[in-house]
């Protein structure tokens, strides 16, 4: 990582900075968004197998409100830290911002690993963050969904020991990414890859025609990190024909194959065997360092696992057309500035991977409703949200070019995508100012 940047909050904050620049926003709206609203830091007790109590590091950050309930994931991560989850509950503000939603941003974790824990260890774990956040979360107040190393069953837990302290009575809408049989929604498992898959079909028709038809054949694709992000949206692009992804990796191993991987194959090694086995999955793949995964030469990188994967250090050999962030976080600012410098497009993290957040607000209306929709009613109304709001981002980043840099001090260098998610809603919604009574 940039010595700069060891804060991933301080960097993730240069985003409004400029935003603030850019579109005029009040600098007391500024204020209030550039800090959180409410952070927990809590004692995880967990019983392990051995009979010992160990007591893990838990955190849940909700940065702003202003919208609606808080709405973010939750991580079992070695990495997890106040940090860490502040930076992620930031850009959940504005990822539902940019998508829309009537949510604020959080988020939450657990410093583990859950990899090195036994399945009752880890439903201990889980209810043990579940009770110690269930004074915070609420269908109307704070609602999370998994995140990396969570899944739909982690989810059920947290939401059965929630229920308990609501007199047992059923609260699906406390939580979203749980499992359909507990009132889950259809669509939802794959919703983060689908709704990048959608965004890059709705860009190559609008703005990347290269991805229509690249003048040197099929359009080549890297995905790095290979769990439920990165296995849909490789899948996604593997199944539509016009994309060849030629390269996936995990943390620990990685596969390449310039004639294109079978993406199947590899989710099927993958889960039997815990890694990419370049052996095992055949058809010419051979093994490749992730870390040398991200300096392909594709057409579209797409990050898809962890925050500061390209940063000043390598940011230089990164020789991809153009990036999705598909993981939050995954370029630091001031690699985001190199790649600007170079015309490499980058598409931001709060609009790349906010399918996963758009069917999750999805569920919480069912939850809410009792009313439940058919996966084709889940994936058109995902596939509308994704297009319309890349056409408001968009127009938003052809208004700022418009007004260049008039009263710019020119040190903003080119405008962004980026630049345009968090100017987005900054002149439509005050989030929730009124400049009275604060
Ligand atoms: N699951 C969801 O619905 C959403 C996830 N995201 C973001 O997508 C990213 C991935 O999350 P999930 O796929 O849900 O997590 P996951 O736990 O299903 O998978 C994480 C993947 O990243 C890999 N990984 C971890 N460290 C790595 C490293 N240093 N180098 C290469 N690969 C590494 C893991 O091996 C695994 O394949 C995260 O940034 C997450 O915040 C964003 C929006 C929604
Ligand atoms: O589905 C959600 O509520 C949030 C998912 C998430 O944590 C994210 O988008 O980073």
């Amino acid at each position: 990582m940039d010595a700069e940047t060891d804060s991933k909050l301080k960097d993730a904050l240069k985003n409004l900075d400029r935003a603030g620049k850019i579109a005029g926003i009040d600098p007391e709206v500024l204020a209030l968004l550039s800090n959180p609203k409410e952070a927990l830091t809590t004692s995880v007790p967990v019983r392990l197998d051995t009979g010992k109590l160990q007591i893990f590091r838990g955190y849940r950050v909700r940065w702003s409100d202003a919208r609606g309930p808080t709405k973010g994931g939750i991580r079992f991560h070695p990495s997890v830290c106040m940090d860490e989850v502040s930076a992620l509950a930031f850009w959940m503000t504005f990822k539902c911002a940019v998508a829309n939603l009537p949510f604020g941003g959080a988020k939450g974790g657990v410093a583990c690993d859950p990899r090195a824990l036994s399945p009752t260890e880890l439903e201990r774990l889980s209810r043990s963050y579940g009770r110690s956040i269930s004074l915070v979360i609420g269908p109307d107040r704070d609602i999370p969904a998994p995140d990396v190393y969570t899944n739909a069953r982690v989810m059920g837990w947290i939401m059965e020991e929630y229920e308990l302290t609501q007199g047992g009575t059923r609260q699906p809408a406390v939580i979203t990414g749980k499992a359909v049989a507990q009132g889950g929604s259809l669509g939802r498992d794959d919703a983060t890859g689908r709704g990048a898959y959608y965004l890059i079909k709705e860009m190559a028709s609008r703005t990347h025609r290269e991805l229509l038809a690249p003048a040197d054949g099929l359009v080549t694709v890297a995905v790095h990190g290979f769990g439920n992000a990165g296995q849909h949206i490789a899948r996604f692009l593997h199944l539509d024909g016009k994309f060849r992804v030629v390269a996936v990796c995990d943390s620990r191993s990685g596969v390449y194959c310039a004639a294109g991987l079978d993406i199947d194959r590899c989710i099927e090694v993958k889960s039997d065997q815990g890694i990419l086995d370049a052996a095992r999955i055949g058809g010419g793949a051979t093994s490749i360092e992730p870390a040398a995964l991200l300096l392909l030469d594709v057409h579209l990188l797409i990050p898809a696992a962890i925050e500061n994967v390209i940063d000043l250090q390598n940011v230089g050999q990164v020789r991809a057309r153009l990036v999705v962030e598909v993981a939050n976080g995954p370029v630091t600012m001031d690699a985001d500035r190199e790649l600007a410098k170079r015309s490499i497009d980058v598409i931001p993290d709060i609009l790349a991977n906010a399918g996963g957040v758009i069917v999750s607000y999805f569920e919480w209306v069912q939850s809410r409703t009792g009313n439940w929709w058919s996966a084709e009613q889940v994936h058109e109304r995902l596939q509308a949200k994704i297009a319309s709001e890349f056409r408001t981002l968009v127009q938003v980043l052809k208004t700022i070019r418009e007004r260049g840099h008039a009263g710019l001090d020119g040190s903003l260098g080119t405008l962004t995508f980026r630049d345009a998610a968090y100017c987005a809603r900054a002149t439509t919604d005050r989030c929730g100012y009124s400049g009275n009574g604060w």
